[in-house]
This record gives structure tokens, sequence and C-alpha cells, in this order.
């Protein structure tokens, strides 16, 4: 066996599981939507270490609407029956005032979730109120430095409503999930070329979480025994790369949903968790994730404001887009596609948010 992955894999484990030495001040995190069918998988991560490392105390605090006030009694007593060193204080409350009051950190979830036969955006009418008033929230309760992940669809679009209503927090601290599809990207190359799924790194999703989203390979590399190849050298199949592959992690959220008649929780959760542990925490040398991050006029051309997801690396709680990566025609013409309909959902969002 190689010795330097059983190292890694250790590493890996006593990072995860070993909660000790626990020195600095708890942070405040709130989840919305926390006794949900994500939710309820993200919180008892994060008791876990999971978002923040092994050494970090959390002030949890769950943020649900008055109707499912009895699952979120049920979802706090079971969280404390997890007895979590991590989790100094657990809240529980239906009230925004409370919520987000000195929020750190807030993950935005509670949402409705599309049935089969829908795509995300078609949640734009139910769901972009409640980022438009969560967004009010936070500019009168939340921390002006808290970091905000919105999960709940359409991701972007919602990240993009919520910041728009915070006017006093800067933009660079309102991010979309599209760890999921990258995580669901890198997966699907590592069975292909028989990789470890950690040894699979930099594939980009670009734009939107949603049918349109772009998962770019022309800079991913695998890792085998200690030497680094190209995504696509290894595969040695552009016409699967371009097509299949992309359309793949595109729709895999839409073809869990037709499994489990619900859509897709843990690796939501997880991803989430990885999410916020790169931003924070920072991202290894030179590895990119992707977020959807809002755009300011500069990045790649993109002269509209819209939340687009950009390969990025993480430093001392900052995210910097990876910048200079030149496109060919396939790549551009996926970009333009999936621009084009974060436009035309701005444009629906700010007629529900905003209207004449
Ligand atoms: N960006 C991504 O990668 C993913 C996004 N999602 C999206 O996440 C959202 C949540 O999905 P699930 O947990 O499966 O849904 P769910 O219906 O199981 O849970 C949503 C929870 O949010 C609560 N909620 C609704 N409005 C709220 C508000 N204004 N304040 C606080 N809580 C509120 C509900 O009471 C419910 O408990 C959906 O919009 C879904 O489409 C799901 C998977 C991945
Ligand atoms: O597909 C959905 O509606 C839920 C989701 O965003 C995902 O699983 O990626």
């Amino acid at each position: 066996m190689d010795s330097s992955a059983t190292t890694r894999r250790l590493q890996h484990l006593s990072r995860h599981f070993k909660a000790s030495n626990i020195t600095t001040p708890p942070v405040r995190v709130t989840v919305t939507g926390a006794a949900g069918n994500i939710g309820y998988a993200l919180v008892h991560m994060i008791g876990q270490g999971r978002l923040l490392g092994p050494n970090q105390q959390i002030i949890l605090t769950l943020l649900e609407l008055p109707m499912a006030k009895d699952q979120l009694e049920g979802t706090m007593m079971e969280l404390r029956d997890c007895a979590f060193p991590l989790l100094k204080e657990i809240k529980g409350t239906t009230q925004y005032d409370q919520g987000f009051m000195g929020c750190d950190i807030a993950i935005l979830v509670g949402a409705k979730p599309r049935g089969p036969g829908m795509e995300r955006k078609d949640l734009l009418a139910a769901n972009a109120r409640i980022f438009k008033e969560q967004g009010e929230a936070l500019e009168k309760y939340a921390s002006r430095n808290v970091k905000v992940l919105v999960v709940g669809n359409p991701a972007n679009t919602n990240a993009l409503i919520t910041a728009h209503f915070a006017p006093s927090i800067p933009k660079s601290n309102f991010t979309a999930l599209t760890r999921l599809d990258q995580n669901r990207a890198q997966s699907i190359v590592a069975q292909r070329v028989s990789a470890n799924v950690e040894d699979v790194r930099n594939i980009i999703i670009w734009g939107n979480h949603s049918t349109t989203q772009f998962a770019d390979v022309s800079q991913a590399t695998v890792q085998q025994n200690g030497i680094s190849y190209t995504v696509r050298g290894l595969v040695a199949d552009d016409a699967w790369l371009q097509k299949a592959f992309v359309e793949q992690v595109a729709k895999r959220g839409g073809a869990i949903i037709e499994k489990r008649k619900a859509s897709s929780a843990a690796s939501a959760a997880s991803a989430v968790c990885d999410h916020i542990h790169d931003w924070l925490i920072g991202t290894d040398n030179g590895t990119f994730v992707s977020m959807g991050v809002i755009t300011d006029g500069k990045l790649y051309g993109i002269k509209e404001q819209v939340c687009f997801s950009f390969p990025c690396i993480c430093k001392d709680g900052n995210i910097k887009v990876v910048e200079g990566l030149k496109w060919d025609q396939f790549q551009q013409s996926m970009i333009d596609k999936t621009l084009k309909e974060l436009l035309e959902e701005k444009e629906m969002a700010l007629s529900v948010v905003i209207p004449k």
C-alpha cells in the first residue's frame, strides 16, 4: 500500500475527529431551514466539526418558520443528545432578530425545494421573497463581517437578492453554493479514471447552479503514483468530457430527486461544510474551489452584476477569483449560455422583489 496515501488519510481522520485543544472564542453560526431535509443533516455535521475544524467552538442558531416549530424542537433535542463538545450553545428561533443578531456565518438553506420535472428557476416566484426578507434582516442584525452562503434555490440569484437587500455588508461576503456540483464532478472523474477522489483537482464549475452550469476540466489534474496527469490526457475522450460528463453533473440534482422523491440532503450539507471550511480556513496551495460570487464588472469581462460560479482560492477569510484563464470557442459558448440564464433570472427576480 502507498504509505503517503495512508499518512494523508490518517491526517484527514485526525483533522475531523480529534476535538481537543479548544482555544479560540466561539463563532456564531446561523442555519435557516434547520429542521428541513438539508438543515437536519447539516446541523449534525456542524456539531462534528466539519464546518470550522475540530478545535473551533460554535454558538449554533437554528432558524425556522413558525409552522415547523415542532420539527425545530425535535431537531434541537437530537442535537443536544449528541453531546457535541464543539457546540457551546444551541438556540432555536422563528424570529429573524433572534436568528441573525450578531451572526458571523449565515447559511441560508430555508426555501422551497423543487419537485420532479421542475427547473430550479421555477422556484424564483416562491423563494425570492424569502431572500429579500433575509437580506433585510442581515442588514439589521448581523455582524458587518458576516459571511453568507446561500443554498436555497435558485441559489445564485437568491444570493444576489440577499446582497441587494443588505447594502451595508460588502458584496464579497455573499456566496452561493456550487461546491456540490464540483464534488459531483470530481467523483465522476475519479470513478472514470480509477483514482482517489481527493487526487482529482481543479475541476471548475462556471456560472449558474442549474442545468446550464459548465463543469470544465481544462485545468484539472489527477495525481497517480506521485505523478500529475491532466484529466483530459488521462480520460482521452473530449467528446465525453464536453457532453455526457457536463450533462451528468448538471442534471445530477434532478436524477436524485427522481430516485429519492426529495432533493439531495447529505451531499448538499457536506458541500456546505466544504465551502465554509475552505472559505474561512483557506484552500490548499494552488487548489481551486468553485463558489458563486457576485461580479464586480471586471471579472472575466462580465459587465453585469450577477452571482456567477468561478474558480476561487481562499486565504485569511477572503475569496480571490482565479483570473486570466483563457477560454476556447467551446468554453466561451458554454459560459455565454449560463450567463444569459443568470441575466434572465435576475430580471425575473427583480420583478418579484422590486415590483414596479
Ligand atoms: N445549492 C445547492 O447545491 C442545493 C440547494 N438545494 C435547495 O435548498 C433548499 C432547501 O432544501 P431542503 O432542505 O431539501 O428543503 P426542505 O423543504 O426539506 O426544508 C426547507 C426548510 O426551510 C424552512 N423554511 C422555509 N422558509 C423559511 C424561512 N423564510 N426562514 C427559515 N426557514 C424557512 C422550512 O420550514 C423547511 O423546514 C431548496 O431550495 C433546495 O432546492 C438543495 C440541494 C442542493
Ligand atoms: O436539484 C435540486 O433541485 C437540488 C439541488 O440543487 C441539487 O441537488 O443540486
